[in-house]
């Protein structure tokens, strides 16, 4: 069924678990997303960027919608990093029941009237509303936030703007960022200031940049003729912990990316005179499958639906 992230993840936050948030951009990942879902009995969240609207469309937001109305398990459509009031009531155009205002990049005050203008009208709609307080590190948005002006979120000011923008969940930046290549090798999640924020907060918090990265694909990756440098990602030990202490939404777009890739070229390599599409996409969307249920186990939302 298709709900509003809201009904996913105030629950998430009041139980203690997290929910998945995937990026999709075609029907392979949405499928490996969704149908994971209904089998595991997992609430789930289906994201799309701008880019991704960009890429897919409305084609791309009908294939979801529709996965998501013939599930039994609850299913949101969530737009991720919507960058303006009018990108925000596009995509609850286009059908999205939950929608991002990224503006976390503004000063303060500015974040939190675009923020307020973008809860005003959606919650008129009945849509519900991420918003992002803070600056994760690596590559946020196209713009690369240096290392040293990447600024972790300050629990007194998440306060502030929770209330004046109502906003219905909140991206908090603890030492997460965007890729494969996160905190450089060092002990990075601030705990701490989780627990801080979570204490002072009731509404569902949400950590970007929460892809694993796992070992086992980066040298799939790598064995199979791809590149990649000194990939890290965040250990599941730690989203058990964060998700333990109020973070709700767990925002998951490159090991999606890894496994597809690893898939495609692992099936291609396997048999060169291969040129049937199903042989090279479907084993790239199992592959996706195994890494949405392994992310499901360790957030502990498998059987919440
Ligand atoms: O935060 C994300 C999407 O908004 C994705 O994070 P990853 O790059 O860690 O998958
Ligand atoms: O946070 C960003 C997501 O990984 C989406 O990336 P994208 O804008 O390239 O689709
Ligand atoms: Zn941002
Ligand atoms: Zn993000």
């Amino acid at each position: 069924m298709l709900v509003t992230g809201k009904d996913i993840l105030v629950p998430a936050r009041a139980g203690k678990y997290g929910v998945g948030a995937f990026n999709t951009n075609n029907m392979e990942i949405t499928q490996a997303i969704i149908h994971t879902a209904e089998r595991l009995r997992s609430p789930v969240i289906v994201q799309m960027s701008e880019g991704a609207i960009k890429y897919g469309g409305q084609d791309l937001a009908n294939i979801v919608k529709d996965l998501a109305t013939r599930a039994t398990v609850p299913v949101a459509l969530h737009l991720d990093h919507g960058s303006s009031y009018e990108s925000a009531l596009n995509a609850i155009k286009m059908g999205f029941t939950s929608v991002m205002i990224d503006a976390s990049h503004h000063a303060l005050e500015e974040n939190i009237r675009e923020t307020r203008r973008v809860t005003e009208a959606a919650h008129a709609m009945g849509i519900s509303v991420e918003a992002e307080l803070g600056r994760l590190g690596g590559i946020e948005e196209h713009v690369v936030v240096d290392e040293k002006d990447a600024f972790l979120t300050d629990p007194e000011e998440a306060v502030r703007f929770i209330e004046e923008t109502g906003t219905d969940y909140l991206a908090i930046a603890i030492g997460t960022s965007h890729g494969a290549y996160k905190g450089k090798g060092r002990p990075f999640i601030d705990h701490a200031r989780i627990e801080k924020i979570a204490s002072m907060t009731s509404i569902p918090l949400v950590a970007h940049g929460s892809s694993g990265v796992p070992t086992e694909i980066v040298e799939r990756f790598r064995a199979g003729g791809g590149v990649i440098g000194d990939a890290a990602g965040i250990a599941d030990e730690d989203l058990q912990r964060a998700t333990a202490h109020g973070i709700a939404k767990v925002n998951v777009d490159t090991d999606l990316r890894l496994a597809s890739t690893v898939g495609i070229r692992e099936a291609l390599n396997a048999n060169p005179k291969e040129f049937d599409p199903r042989k090279v996409f479907g084993p790239a969307r199992d592959l996706m499958s195994k890494i949405v249920e392994h992310k499901m186990g360790v957030l502990g939302s498998v059987g919440k639906a």
